[in-house]
Protein backbone atom coordinates (compact mmCIF):
# COMPACT_ATOMS: atom_id res chain seq x y z
CA UNK A 1 0.00 0.00 0.00
CA UNK A 2 1.16 3.19 -0.33
CA UNK A 3 2.48 4.72 2.75
CA UNK A 4 1.35 8.29 2.33
CA UNK A 5 -2.58 7.18 1.78
CA UNK A 6 -2.42 4.46 4.60
CA UNK A 7 -1.11 7.11 7.00
CA UNK A 8 -3.86 9.70 6.20
CA UNK A 9 -6.57 6.72 6.62
CA UNK A 10 -4.96 5.82 10.32
CA UNK A 11 -5.26 9.57 10.83
CA UNK A 12 -8.96 9.57 10.37
CA UNK A 13 -9.30 6.19 12.01
CA UNK A 14 -7.72 7.45 14.72
CA UNK A 15 -9.58 10.61 14.85
CA UNK A 16 -13.12 8.78 14.78
CA UNK A 17 -12.57 5.13 16.25
CA UNK A 18 -14.15 6.11 19.65
CA UNK A 19 -16.61 8.04 18.01
CA UNK A 20 -20.43 6.81 18.37
CA UNK A 21 -23.05 7.08 15.10
CA UNK A 22 -25.60 8.37 17.27
CA UNK A 23 -23.46 11.36 18.01
CA UNK A 24 -22.94 11.56 14.37
CA UNK A 25 -26.33 11.04 13.80
CA UNK A 26 -27.75 13.71 16.48
CA UNK A 27 -25.06 16.12 15.33
CA UNK A 28 -26.18 16.35 11.33
CA UNK A 29 -29.70 15.92 10.68
CA UNK A 30 -28.53 15.89 6.76
CA UNK A 31 -26.24 12.90 7.52
CA UNK A 32 -28.48 9.59 6.04
CA UNK A 33 -29.17 11.98 2.87
CA UNK A 34 -25.37 13.14 2.64
CA UNK A 35 -24.41 9.81 2.97
CA UNK A 36 -27.25 7.75 0.48
CA UNK A 37 -26.63 7.44 -3.32
CA UNK A 38 -28.77 6.42 -5.97
CA UNK A 39 -28.08 4.31 -9.32
CA UNK A 40 -29.25 1.66 -11.26
CA UNK A 41 -32.24 1.66 -9.49
CA UNK A 42 -30.39 0.85 -6.16
CA UNK A 43 -30.48 3.19 -2.84
CA UNK A 44 -27.34 2.78 -1.39
CA UNK A 45 -27.78 4.36 2.42
CA UNK A 46 -24.32 4.03 3.74
CA UNK A 47 -24.71 6.36 6.90
CA UNK A 48 -25.24 3.94 9.07
CA UNK A 49 -21.22 3.44 8.88
CA UNK A 50 -18.41 4.93 10.86
CA UNK A 51 -17.35 7.38 8.49
CA UNK A 52 -17.67 11.19 7.79
CA UNK A 53 -16.72 13.28 4.55
CA UNK A 54 -13.23 13.55 5.81
CA UNK A 55 -12.89 9.90 6.66
CA UNK A 56 -14.28 8.96 2.89
CA UNK A 57 -11.87 11.61 1.02
CA UNK A 58 -9.12 9.70 2.77
CA UNK A 59 -10.95 6.06 1.89
CA UNK A 60 -10.94 7.51 -2.13
CA UNK A 61 -7.67 9.01 -1.55
CA UNK A 62 -6.48 5.42 -1.26
CA UNK A 63 -8.31 3.97 -4.13
CA UNK A 64 -7.26 6.85 -6.60
CA UNK A 65 -3.44 6.09 -5.17
CA UNK A 66 -3.28 2.59 -5.75
CA UNK A 67 -4.58 3.81 -9.78
CA UNK A 68 -7.94 2.31 -9.76
CA UNK A 69 -9.29 4.17 -12.47
CA UNK A 70 -6.54 2.83 -14.84
CA UNK A 71 -6.76 -0.86 -13.62
CA UNK A 72 -10.18 -1.27 -13.92
CA UNK A 73 -9.97 0.37 -17.77
CA UNK A 74 -6.96 -2.52 -18.39
CA UNK A 75 -9.45 -5.01 -16.98
CA UNK A 76 -12.30 -3.71 -19.17
CA UNK A 77 -9.60 -3.37 -21.97
CA UNK A 78 -9.01 -7.06 -21.93
CA UNK A 79 -5.39 -5.97 -20.78
CA UNK A 80 -3.39 -9.82 -19.13
CA UNK A 81 -4.07 -8.51 -15.47
CA UNK A 82 -4.37 -11.96 -14.05
CA UNK A 83 -0.28 -12.21 -14.41
CA UNK A 84 0.05 -15.42 -12.84
CA UNK A 85 -2.29 -17.25 -15.52
CA UNK A 86 -1.22 -14.76 -18.20
CA UNK A 87 -4.79 -13.79 -18.87
CA UNK A 88 -7.42 -11.25 -19.42
CA UNK A 89 -10.52 -10.69 -17.39
CA UNK A 90 -12.92 -10.12 -19.28
CA UNK A 91 -16.26 -11.27 -18.08
CA UNK A 92 -17.47 -7.69 -18.37
CA UNK A 93 -17.21 -8.81 -22.41
CA UNK A 94 -19.80 -11.26 -21.90
CA UNK A 95 -22.41 -8.65 -21.50
CA UNK A 96 -21.24 -5.74 -23.82
CA UNK A 97 -23.21 -4.58 -26.40
CA UNK A 98 -23.09 -6.66 -29.76
CA UNK A 99 -21.21 -3.59 -31.61
CA UNK A 100 -18.47 -3.23 -29.33
CA UNK A 101 -15.13 -4.87 -29.94
CA UNK A 102 -12.34 -6.27 -27.64
CA UNK A 103 -9.69 -7.76 -29.20
CA UNK A 104 -8.03 -10.95 -27.48
CA UNK A 105 -5.28 -12.51 -29.23
CA UNK A 106 -5.90 -10.08 -32.31
CA UNK A 107 -9.68 -11.70 -32.27
CA UNK A 108 -12.87 -9.67 -31.36
CA UNK A 109 -14.21 -11.54 -28.35
CA UNK A 110 -17.55 -9.64 -28.55
CA UNK A 111 -18.28 -11.61 -32.03
CA UNK A 112 -17.60 -15.01 -30.13
CA UNK A 113 -19.41 -13.92 -27.45
CA UNK A 114 -22.62 -13.05 -29.44
CA UNK A 115 -22.01 -16.30 -31.58
CA UNK A 116 -22.61 -17.96 -28.59
CA UNK A 117 -25.45 -16.20 -26.88
CA UNK A 118 -27.41 -16.96 -30.80
CA UNK A 119 -26.64 -20.65 -29.89
CA UNK A 120 -27.62 -20.54 -26.55
CA UNK A 121 -31.24 -18.55 -27.86
CA UNK A 122 -31.99 -21.00 -30.53
CA UNK A 123 -31.12 -24.00 -28.36
CA UNK A 124 -33.64 -22.65 -25.50
CA UNK A 125 -35.96 -21.78 -28.01
CA UNK A 126 -35.87 -25.28 -29.45
CA UNK A 127 -36.20 -27.11 -25.81
CA UNK A 128 -39.15 -25.03 -25.28
CA UNK A 129 -41.27 -25.16 -28.24
CA UNK A 130 -40.64 -28.96 -28.30
CA UNK A 131 -38.86 -28.97 -31.73
CA UNK A 132 -36.18 -30.32 -29.98
CA UNK A 133 -37.02 -33.21 -28.00
CA UNK A 134 -35.79 -36.30 -26.34
CA UNK A 135 -34.89 -40.16 -27.63
CA UNK A 136 -38.30 -41.28 -27.68
CA UNK A 137 -39.94 -37.64 -28.95
CA UNK A 138 -41.18 -36.58 -25.78
CA UNK A 139 -40.67 -32.86 -24.77
CA UNK A 140 -38.45 -32.67 -22.26
CA UNK A 141 -39.98 -31.60 -18.99
CA UNK A 142 -36.43 -31.65 -16.82
CA UNK A 143 -33.06 -30.45 -16.73
CA UNK A 144 -30.23 -31.80 -14.41
CA UNK A 145 -27.59 -29.27 -14.61
CA UNK A 146 -24.30 -30.57 -12.93
CA UNK A 147 -21.40 -28.19 -12.24
CA UNK A 148 -19.94 -27.23 -9.11
CA UNK A 149 -18.08 -24.05 -7.84
CA UNK A 150 -18.36 -21.18 -10.48
CA UNK A 151 -20.37 -23.40 -12.83
CA UNK A 152 -23.06 -24.01 -10.02
CA UNK A 153 -23.35 -21.00 -7.45
CA UNK A 154 -24.38 -18.70 -10.16
CA UNK A 155 -27.07 -20.31 -12.23
CA UNK A 156 -28.41 -21.78 -9.06
CA UNK A 157 -28.64 -18.45 -7.36
CA UNK A 158 -30.04 -16.53 -9.93
CA UNK A 159 -32.73 -19.19 -10.84
CA UNK A 160 -33.59 -19.47 -7.43
CA UNK A 161 -33.78 -15.48 -6.95
CA UNK A 162 -35.59 -15.06 -10.40
CA UNK A 163 -38.53 -18.15 -9.58
CA UNK A 164 -41.37 -15.82 -10.60
CA UNK A 165 -40.07 -16.05 -13.89
CA UNK A 166 -39.77 -19.89 -14.34
CA UNK A 167 -41.18 -21.98 -16.98
CA UNK A 168 -43.14 -24.43 -15.12
CA UNK A 169 -43.27 -26.96 -17.86
CA UNK A 170 -39.24 -27.29 -17.78
CA UNK A 171 -37.48 -28.03 -14.17
CA UNK A 172 -34.17 -27.36 -13.37
CA UNK A 173 -32.34 -29.68 -10.74
CA UNK A 174 -28.85 -28.59 -10.07
CA UNK A 175 -26.29 -31.31 -8.72
CA UNK A 176 -23.24 -30.00 -7.03
CA UNK A 177 -21.44 -32.68 -4.78
CA UNK A 178 -20.30 -35.86 -5.44
CA UNK A 179 -21.72 -37.11 -2.10
CA UNK A 180 -24.24 -39.22 -4.40
CA UNK A 181 -27.00 -38.59 -1.79
CA UNK A 182 -27.79 -35.43 -3.84
CA UNK A 183 -28.23 -36.99 -7.62
CA UNK A 184 -29.38 -39.99 -6.60
CA UNK A 185 -31.93 -38.19 -5.04
CA UNK A 186 -32.66 -35.82 -8.03
CA UNK A 187 -32.85 -38.77 -10.60
CA UNK A 188 -34.89 -41.05 -8.68
CA UNK A 189 -37.36 -38.08 -9.53
CA UNK A 190 -37.31 -38.40 -12.79
CA UNK A 191 -37.71 -40.01 -16.28
CA UNK A 192 -34.72 -40.52 -18.29
CA UNK A 193 -37.20 -40.05 -21.43
CA UNK A 194 -37.40 -36.16 -20.88
CA UNK A 195 -34.63 -35.36 -18.84
CA UNK A 196 -32.43 -33.06 -20.46
CA UNK A 197 -28.48 -32.84 -18.75
CA UNK A 198 -26.56 -29.88 -18.93
CA UNK A 199 -23.04 -30.53 -17.40
CA UNK A 200 -20.95 -27.45 -16.96
CA UNK A 201 -17.06 -27.59 -16.23
CA UNK A 202 -14.67 -24.77 -18.12
CA UNK A 203 -11.71 -26.94 -17.27
CA UNK A 204 -13.49 -30.50 -17.73
CA UNK A 205 -11.36 -31.67 -14.82
CA UNK A 206 -13.25 -31.41 -11.94
CA UNK A 207 -13.96 -34.19 -10.23
CA UNK A 208 -17.66 -33.67 -8.82
CA UNK A 209 -19.05 -32.68 -12.37
CA UNK A 210 -17.21 -35.42 -13.72
CA UNK A 211 -18.49 -38.57 -11.52
CA UNK A 212 -22.01 -36.68 -11.46
CA UNK A 213 -22.22 -36.86 -15.41
CA UNK A 214 -20.62 -40.62 -15.64
CA UNK A 215 -23.34 -41.44 -13.27
CA UNK A 216 -25.95 -39.49 -15.04
CA UNK A 217 -25.17 -41.24 -17.98
CA UNK A 218 -25.28 -44.76 -16.48
CA UNK A 219 -28.61 -43.81 -15.37
CA UNK A 220 -29.66 -43.17 -18.69
CA UNK A 221 -28.63 -45.98 -20.41
CA UNK A 222 -29.88 -48.12 -17.44
CA UNK A 223 -33.14 -46.76 -18.82
CA UNK A 224 -32.91 -48.84 -21.84
CA UNK A 225 -31.72 -45.67 -24.13
CA UNK A 226 -28.87 -46.65 -26.92
CA UNK A 227 -25.20 -45.03 -26.34
CA UNK A 228 -26.15 -43.01 -29.49
CA UNK A 229 -29.04 -41.11 -27.67
CA UNK A 230 -26.54 -39.76 -25.50
CA UNK A 231 -26.38 -36.75 -27.94
CA UNK A 232 -29.61 -36.23 -27.89
CA UNK A 233 -29.72 -35.93 -24.22
CA UNK A 234 -26.48 -34.31 -23.09
CA UNK A 235 -25.13 -31.13 -23.63
CA UNK A 236 -22.38 -29.33 -21.96
CA UNK A 237 -20.87 -26.33 -21.72
CA UNK A 238 -16.54 -26.08 -21.48
CA UNK A 239 -13.81 -24.31 -22.78
CA UNK A 240 -11.90 -27.55 -22.98
CA UNK A 241 -13.47 -28.62 -26.31
CA UNK A 242 -11.29 -31.53 -26.60
CA UNK A 243 -12.31 -33.01 -23.55
CA UNK A 244 -15.67 -32.77 -23.62
CA UNK A 245 -15.35 -34.78 -27.21
CA UNK A 246 -13.08 -37.10 -25.60
CA UNK A 247 -15.49 -37.81 -22.72
CA UNK A 248 -18.54 -38.54 -25.77
CA UNK A 249 -20.39 -35.12 -25.69
CA UNK A 250 -21.53 -34.46 -29.17
CA UNK A 251 -19.21 -31.41 -30.63
CA UNK A 252 -22.43 -29.93 -31.33
CA UNK A 253 -23.88 -30.22 -27.92
CA UNK A 254 -20.72 -28.08 -26.67
CA UNK A 255 -20.79 -24.33 -25.80
CA UNK A 256 -17.90 -22.88 -25.56
CA UNK A 257 -16.73 -20.23 -22.76
CA UNK A 258 -12.82 -18.84 -22.68
CA UNK A 259 -10.05 -18.92 -20.40
CA UNK A 260 -10.33 -14.83 -20.12
CA UNK A 261 -13.67 -16.08 -18.08
CA UNK A 262 -13.12 -17.03 -14.36
CA UNK A 263 -15.35 -19.30 -13.04
CA UNK A 264 -16.85 -17.73 -10.37
CA UNK A 265 -17.42 -14.45 -13.04
CA UNK A 266 -19.29 -16.83 -15.75
CA UNK A 267 -22.71 -17.18 -15.07
CA UNK A 268 -22.65 -14.15 -18.10
CA UNK A 269 -21.56 -17.00 -20.31
CA UNK A 270 -22.96 -20.42 -21.47
CA UNK A 271 -22.59 -21.41 -17.83
CA UNK A 272 -25.96 -19.56 -17.54
CA UNK A 273 -27.92 -21.93 -20.25
CA UNK A 274 -29.43 -23.76 -17.03
CA UNK A 275 -30.79 -19.98 -16.16
CA UNK A 276 -32.38 -19.07 -19.28
CA UNK A 277 -33.60 -22.82 -20.24
CA UNK A 278 -35.46 -22.10 -16.70
CA UNK A 279 -36.54 -18.33 -16.95
CA UNK A 280 -36.27 -17.78 -21.12
CA UNK A 281 -33.41 -16.58 -23.30
CA UNK A 282 -35.00 -12.74 -23.01
CA UNK A 283 -35.17 -12.68 -18.97
CA UNK A 284 -31.65 -13.97 -19.37
CA UNK A 285 -30.85 -11.14 -21.59
CA UNK A 286 -32.34 -8.77 -19.42
CA UNK A 287 -29.53 -10.26 -16.43
CA UNK A 288 -26.49 -9.47 -18.95
CA UNK A 289 -28.55 -6.09 -19.53
CA UNK A 290 -28.51 -5.05 -15.84
CA UNK A 291 -25.13 -6.11 -15.46
CA UNK A 292 -23.95 -3.76 -18.64
CA UNK A 293 -25.50 -0.98 -17.21
CA UNK A 294 -23.58 -1.23 -13.66
CA UNK A 295 -20.53 -1.59 -15.48
CA UNK A 296 -21.30 1.60 -17.29
CA UNK A 297 -21.78 3.05 -14.04
CA UNK A 298 -18.45 1.80 -12.68
CA UNK A 299 -16.70 3.15 -15.61
CA UNK A 300 -18.14 6.68 -15.89
CA UNK A 301 -19.38 7.76 -12.38
CA UNK A 302 -16.53 9.65 -10.21
CA UNK A 303 -15.22 7.16 -7.06
CA UNK A 304 -17.19 9.18 -4.71
CA UNK A 305 -20.69 8.64 -6.06
CA UNK A 306 -19.83 4.87 -7.87
CA UNK A 307 -21.74 2.56 -5.67
CA UNK A 308 -19.19 -0.38 -6.02
CA UNK A 309 -16.50 1.75 -4.79
CA UNK A 310 -18.04 3.13 -1.26
CA UNK A 311 -19.02 -0.46 -0.31
CA UNK A 312 -15.53 -1.54 -1.26
CA UNK A 313 -13.69 1.18 -0.07
CA UNK A 314 -15.56 0.95 3.57
CA UNK A 315 -14.94 -2.91 3.18
CA UNK A 316 -11.45 -1.94 3.44
CA UNK A 317 -12.00 0.64 5.97
CA UNK A 318 -12.89 -2.20 8.36
CA UNK A 319 -10.77 -4.77 7.44
CA UNK A 320 -7.50 -2.59 7.51
CA UNK A 321 -8.67 -0.45 10.38
CA UNK A 322 -11.26 -1.71 12.42
CA UNK A 323 -9.58 -5.09 12.20
CA UNK A 324 -12.62 -6.53 10.98
CA UNK A 325 -12.30 -10.26 9.91
CA UNK A 326 -15.78 -10.59 8.58
CA UNK A 327 -18.38 -8.94 6.73
CA UNK A 328 -22.33 -10.20 6.44
CA UNK A 329 -24.90 -10.38 4.25
CA UNK A 330 -28.12 -10.42 5.10
CA UNK A 331 -30.98 -10.21 2.21
CA UNK A 332 -34.22 -9.38 3.59
CA UNK A 333 -35.54 -11.53 0.49
CA UNK A 334 -36.26 -15.73 0.51
CA UNK A 335 -35.57 -15.15 -3.01
CA UNK A 336 -32.35 -13.58 -2.34
CA UNK A 337 -31.51 -16.60 -0.23
CA UNK A 338 -28.40 -18.16 -2.14
CA UNK A 339 -26.91 -15.30 -2.46
CA UNK A 340 -24.69 -14.79 0.45
CA UNK A 341 -22.80 -18.25 -0.73
CA UNK A 342 -22.37 -16.99 -4.31
CA UNK A 343 -20.58 -13.48 -2.59
CA UNK A 344 -18.70 -16.28 -0.44
CA UNK A 345 -17.36 -17.85 -3.88
CA UNK A 346 -16.92 -14.62 -5.54
CA UNK A 347 -15.04 -13.03 -2.54
CA UNK A 348 -13.56 -15.17 -1.07
CA UNK A 349 -11.97 -17.27 -3.60
CA UNK A 350 -10.90 -13.89 -5.41
CA UNK A 351 -9.84 -11.91 -2.58
CA UNK A 352 -8.13 -14.64 -0.13
CA UNK A 353 -4.64 -13.73 -0.96
CA UNK A 354 -1.51 -13.12 0.91
CA UNK A 355 0.97 -12.70 -1.87
CA UNK A 356 0.70 -8.72 -3.59
CA UNK A 357 1.71 -7.69 -7.34
CA UNK A 358 5.18 -7.43 -7.30
CA UNK A 359 5.21 -11.09 -5.83
CA UNK A 360 5.98 -10.00 -2.40
CA UNK A 361 4.26 -11.87 0.67
CA UNK A 362 2.12 -8.86 2.81
CA UNK A 363 0.94 -8.73 6.18
CA UNK A 364 -2.25 -7.13 5.87
CA UNK A 365 -5.54 -8.01 6.11
CA UNK A 366 -7.30 -8.88 2.53
CA UNK A 367 -10.50 -10.77 1.61
CA UNK A 368 -12.80 -11.40 5.24
CA UNK A 369 -14.54 -13.93 5.76
CA UNK A 370 -17.84 -13.61 3.85
CA UNK A 371 -21.01 -15.15 5.51
CA UNK A 372 -24.89 -14.58 6.00
CA UNK A 373 -28.42 -15.53 5.11
CA UNK A 374 -31.96 -14.26 4.41
CA UNK A 375 -33.69 -12.32 7.07
CA UNK A 376 -35.27 -12.34 9.05
CA UNK A 377 -34.31 -15.77 10.03
CA UNK A 378 -30.65 -15.01 11.48
CA UNK A 379 -32.50 -12.29 13.96
CA UNK A 380 -33.86 -15.37 16.08
CA UNK A 381 -30.26 -16.58 15.72
CA UNK A 382 -26.55 -15.60 14.66
CA UNK A 383 -27.74 -11.73 14.64
CA UNK A 384 -27.03 -11.84 18.76
CA UNK A 385 -23.42 -12.10 17.94
CA UNK A 386 -23.48 -9.19 15.89
CA UNK A 387 -25.23 -7.03 18.40
CA UNK A 388 -23.62 -7.70 21.59
CA UNK A 389 -20.27 -10.02 20.32
CA UNK A 390 -17.14 -8.12 21.04
CA UNK A 391 -16.05 -8.40 17.25
CA UNK A 392 -17.59 -6.01 14.52
CA UNK A 393 -18.74 -7.33 12.08
CA UNK A 394 -19.55 -4.56 8.84
CA UNK A 395 -23.32 -6.02 6.95
CA UNK A 396 -25.07 -5.20 3.74
CA UNK A 397 -28.78 -5.58 4.28
CA UNK A 398 -30.36 -5.84 0.77
CA UNK A 399 -34.04 -5.22 0.52
CA UNK A 400 -36.31 -5.45 -2.94
CA UNK A 401 -39.48 -2.61 -1.68
CA UNK A 402 -41.76 -4.63 -3.68
CA UNK A 403 -42.01 -8.25 -3.66
CA UNK A 404 -44.21 -11.02 -6.09
CA UNK A 405 -46.72 -11.48 -3.64
CA UNK A 406 -50.17 -9.72 -2.30
CA UNK A 407 -49.48 -10.21 1.13
CA UNK A 408 -48.51 -6.64 2.12
CA UNK A 409 -48.77 -6.97 5.71
CA UNK A 410 -46.25 -9.69 5.64
CA UNK A 411 -43.72 -7.36 3.34
CA UNK A 412 -44.24 -4.68 5.95
CA UNK A 413 -43.14 -7.05 8.80
CA UNK A 414 -40.30 -8.02 6.82
CA UNK A 415 -39.08 -4.10 5.46
CA UNK A 416 -39.54 -3.57 9.16
CA UNK A 417 -37.32 -6.21 10.85
CA UNK A 418 -34.79 -5.12 8.33
CA UNK A 419 -35.24 -1.48 8.62
CA UNK A 420 -35.09 -1.76 12.35
CA UNK A 421 -31.82 -4.39 12.39
CA UNK A 422 -29.88 -1.54 10.69
CA UNK A 423 -31.13 1.05 13.52
CA UNK A 424 -30.61 -1.65 16.57
CA UNK A 425 -27.03 -2.13 14.97
CA UNK A 426 -26.67 1.70 14.68
CA UNK A 427 -27.99 3.35 18.20
CA UNK A 428 -27.90 0.01 20.90
CA UNK A 429 -29.13 0.61 23.93
CA UNK A 430 -27.15 2.28 26.86
CA UNK A 431 -26.87 0.97 30.42
CA UNK A 432 -29.19 3.83 31.70
CA UNK A 433 -31.33 3.44 29.42
CA UNK A 434 -32.02 -0.07 30.03
CA UNK A 435 -31.89 0.29 33.63
CA UNK A 436 -34.37 2.75 33.48
CA UNK A 437 -36.76 0.20 31.67
CA UNK A 438 -36.08 -2.20 34.26
CA UNK A 439 -37.18 0.33 37.21
CA UNK A 440 -40.22 1.34 35.03
CA UNK A 441 -41.42 -2.36 35.05
CA UNK A 442 -40.73 -2.57 38.79
CA UNK A 443 -37.60 -4.84 39.26
CA UNK A 444 -35.13 -3.67 42.40
CA UNK A 445 -32.61 -1.16 41.85
CA UNK A 446 -29.32 -4.03 42.37
CA UNK A 447 -31.30 -6.53 40.55
CA UNK A 448 -31.51 -3.84 37.32
CA UNK A 449 -27.74 -2.74 37.61
CA UNK A 450 -27.09 -6.38 37.49
CA UNK A 451 -29.33 -7.25 34.58
CA UNK A 452 -28.37 -3.79 32.27
CA UNK A 453 -24.90 -5.01 32.20
CA UNK A 454 -25.96 -7.91 30.29
CA UNK A 455 -28.47 -6.37 27.93
CA UNK A 456 -26.07 -3.52 27.42
CA UNK A 457 -26.38 -3.18 23.45
CA UNK A 458 -23.24 -1.37 22.73
CA UNK A 459 -24.04 -0.61 18.85
CA UNK A 460 -22.06 1.33 17.14
CA UNK A 461 -22.08 -1.50 14.47
CA UNK A 462 -22.07 -0.44 10.95
CA UNK A 463 -24.36 -1.43 8.00
CA UNK A 464 -24.94 -0.63 4.39
CA UNK A 465 -28.76 -0.67 3.53
CA UNK A 466 -29.00 -1.44 -0.11
CA UNK A 467 -32.89 -0.83 -1.46
CA UNK A 468 -34.21 -2.20 -5.00
CA UNK A 469 -37.36 -1.60 -6.17
CA UNK A 470 -38.03 -5.06 -7.42
CA UNK A 471 -36.21 -8.04 -8.09
CA UNK A 472 -36.32 -8.24 -11.34
CA UNK A 473 -33.66 -10.18 -14.11
CA UNK A 474 -32.33 -7.15 -14.37
CA UNK A 475 -31.68 -5.65 -11.22
CA UNK A 476 -30.53 -9.20 -10.75
CA UNK A 477 -27.65 -8.80 -13.04
CA UNK A 478 -27.18 -5.21 -11.41
CA UNK A 479 -26.38 -6.40 -8.13
CA UNK A 480 -24.28 -9.50 -9.62
CA UNK A 481 -21.83 -6.84 -11.13
CA UNK A 482 -22.52 -4.37 -8.02
CA UNK A 483 -20.53 -7.01 -5.83
CA UNK A 484 -18.36 -8.15 -8.81
CA UNK A 485 -16.80 -4.92 -8.89
CA UNK A 486 -16.86 -4.13 -5.26
CA UNK A 487 -14.59 -7.14 -5.07
CA UNK A 488 -12.66 -5.76 -8.04
CA UNK A 489 -11.65 -2.22 -6.17
CA UNK A 490 -10.54 -4.06 -3.14
CA UNK A 491 -8.05 -6.01 -4.89
CA UNK A 492 -6.35 -3.25 -6.38
CA UNK A 493 -6.68 -1.65 -2.93
CA UNK A 494 -4.89 -4.67 -1.54
CA UNK A 495 -2.41 -5.36 -4.83
CA UNK A 496 -3.43 -8.64 -4.94
CA UNK A 497 -4.65 -10.40 -7.98
CA UNK A 498 -8.26 -11.71 -7.61
CA UNK A 499 -8.28 -13.50 -10.43
CA UNK A 500 -6.65 -17.11 -9.57
CA UNK A 501 -7.48 -19.43 -7.05
CA UNK A 502 -3.98 -21.86 -6.41
CA UNK A 503 -5.30 -22.64 -2.83
CA UNK A 504 -8.02 -24.87 -4.44
CA UNK A 505 -5.34 -26.89 -6.05
CA UNK A 506 -3.26 -28.81 -3.37
CA UNK A 507 -6.71 -30.56 -1.88
CA UNK A 508 -7.59 -31.73 -5.25
CA UNK A 509 -4.17 -33.34 -5.87
CA UNK A 510 -4.14 -34.79 -2.01
CA UNK A 511 -7.38 -36.08 -2.97
CA UNK A 512 -6.06 -38.03 -5.73
CA UNK A 513 -4.07 -39.43 -3.63
CA UNK A 514 -6.16 -40.42 -0.67
CA UNK A 515 -8.54 -41.72 -3.56
CA UNK A 516 -6.28 -44.07 -4.35
CA UNK A 517 -5.05 -45.51 -1.14
CA UNK A 518 -8.84 -45.65 -0.46
CA UNK A 519 -9.46 -48.13 -3.55
CA UNK A 520 -5.60 -49.82 -3.07
CA UNK A 521 -4.20 -48.78 -6.17
CA UNK A 522 -1.62 -47.09 -4.93
CA UNK A 523 0.20 -46.83 -1.32
CA UNK A 524 1.00 -43.26 -1.22
CA UNK A 525 2.56 -41.63 2.21
CA UNK A 526 0.40 -40.12 4.32
CA UNK A 527 0.88 -38.53 7.51
CA UNK A 528 -0.22 -40.62 10.77
CA UNK A 529 -3.90 -38.98 11.12
CA UNK A 530 -4.84 -39.18 7.19
CA UNK A 531 -3.51 -42.72 6.97
CA UNK A 532 -5.57 -43.91 10.65
CA UNK A 533 -8.56 -42.04 8.69
CA UNK A 534 -8.41 -44.03 5.26
CA UNK A 535 -7.84 -46.81 7.26
CA UNK A 536 -10.95 -46.05 9.48
CA UNK A 537 -12.82 -45.67 6.58
CA UNK A 538 -11.62 -49.13 4.75
CA UNK A 539 -12.61 -51.01 8.11
CA UNK A 540 -15.90 -49.84 8.70
CA UNK A 541 -17.38 -49.08 5.52
CA UNK A 542 -20.16 -52.47 4.81
O1 LIG B 1 -15.86 -25.18 -14.13
P1 LIG B 1 -14.84 -26.08 -13.57
O2 LIG B 1 -13.58 -26.08 -14.36
O3 LIG B 1 -15.39 -27.48 -13.37
O4 LIG B 1 -14.45 -25.56 -12.16
C1 LIG B 1 -15.33 -25.49 -11.09
C2 LIG B 1 -14.74 -24.77 -9.91
O5 LIG B 1 -13.73 -25.56 -9.33
C3 LIG B 1 -12.48 -25.05 -8.99
O6 LIG B 1 -11.90 -25.84 -8.03
C4 LIG B 1 -12.39 -23.59 -8.65
O7 LIG B 1 -12.08 -23.37 -7.31
C5 LIG B 1 -13.61 -22.79 -9.02
O8 LIG B 1 -13.22 -21.47 -9.28
C6 LIG B 1 -14.30 -23.36 -10.22
O9 LIG B 1 -15.40 -22.57 -10.57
Amino acid sequence: MTVQSWQSVQQEFNRLKDVHMRDMFAQDPQRANKFTKKACDFTLDYSKNRVDEQALTALFQLAKDHKLTEKRDAMFAGEIINKTEHRAVLHTALRRDSKDSILVDNKNVVNEVYSTLNKMKQFVAEIHNGTRTGRTGKKFTDVVAIGIGGSFLGPKIVTEALKPYQNPALKVHFVANVDAHHIVDVLAKLNADTTLVVMSSKSFTTQETLKNTETTREWFLASGAKFEDIAKHFMCVSSNTAKATEFGIDPDNIFPMWDWVGGRYSLWSAIGLPIALSIGFDNFEQILLGAREMDAHFLSTPLEDNLPVIMAVLGVWYSNFFDCQSHVLLPYSHYLRGFPAYVQQLDMESNGKSVNQLDQNIEYKTGPIIWGGEGTNGQHAFHQLMHQGNTIIPADFIMPINPNHDEVEHHQMLASNCFAQTQALMQGQTTAEIEQELLAKGVDKQEATRLAKHKYMPGNRPSNTLLMEKLTPIQLGRLIALYEHKVFVQGVIWDINSFDQWGVELGKVLGTQVLSALQDTAQPELDSSTQQLVDLFKQQIS
